[in-house]
């Protein structure tokens, strides 16, 4: 068995090396889902379907082979600096633990550091590393925040994340436009004052 490399040479995330013994078992089973679902399974179209959907798997959920903690230890810079830090807009694709459809959305991040800043990119990282695995909104957020304060230690964390879940627009109650925010703040950010600056920031529009 052989862990997943992951190419992130040109910006984008790819998953080399599937581990064989997964993706090989990963396909005997969504093949018996196709089956199941009426399918015939040896029409063209669908020959390298279960092997698609194997891989597929794999990189949506890619996210419990990383430890996050790591990404931001691999990237701490002693600086004085201890005002707010936003990283906005970081775009997210997570996998609802209940019906295996995706949600989707943006995450904002922020922190106050207290003489430890860490790279702007490895605070998208960890969202990253949160988001690819089975979830639900809430505790995507409190895992990001947790990691973040326990890792850095700064004046405070907040974490907001909108998104949209299949779950509830193509099947269920189908709503089309419901958007679900949730947010988790510590320190600094439980004073009305710090949280009103971090939401009117993270609000403001440049074009
Ligand atoms: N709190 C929370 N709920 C979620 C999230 N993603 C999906 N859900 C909800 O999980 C719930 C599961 O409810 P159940 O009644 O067990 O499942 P269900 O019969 O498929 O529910 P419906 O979606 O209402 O048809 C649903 O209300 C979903 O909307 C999430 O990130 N956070
Ligand atoms: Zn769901």
């Amino acid at each position: 068995m052989c862990s997943p490399k992951i190419d992130t040479s040109n910006g984008y995330e790819k998953i080399e090396n599937f581990d064989e013994t997964i993706t090989k078992e990963l396909s005997k089973n969504y093949k018996n889902i196709l089956s199941l679902i009426g399918e015939d399974i040896f029409r063209e179209g669908l020959d390298k379907t279960p092997e698609r959907v194997a891989k597929s798997m794999q990189f949506l959920l890619q996210g419990y082979k990383t430890d996050p903690v790591e990404i931001l230890k691999s990237a701490m810079f002693k600086e004085d600096y201890r005002q707010m830090v936003i990283v906005k807009d970081i775009e997210i694709y997570s996998m609802c633990e209940h019906h295996l459809l995706p949600f989707f959305g943006k995450a904002h991040v922020a922190y106050i550091p207290n003489g430890t800043i860490t790279g702007l990119s490895k605070i998208a990282r960890v969202v990253d590393v949160f988001s690819r695995r089975l979830q639900v909104q809430e505790r995507l957020t409190s895992q990001i925040k947790d990691c973040i304060q326990d890792t850095l230690k700064p004046l405070g964390v907040a974490v907001v994340i909108e998104a949209q879940h299949l779950c509830m627009q193509m099947r269920g109650i189908q709503k089309q436009h419901s958007i679900t925010t949730t947010s988790d703040f510590t320190g600094a950010f439980q004073k009305e004052a710090t949280r009103g600056e971090f939401i009117k920031l993270i609000s403001t529009k440049f074009s």
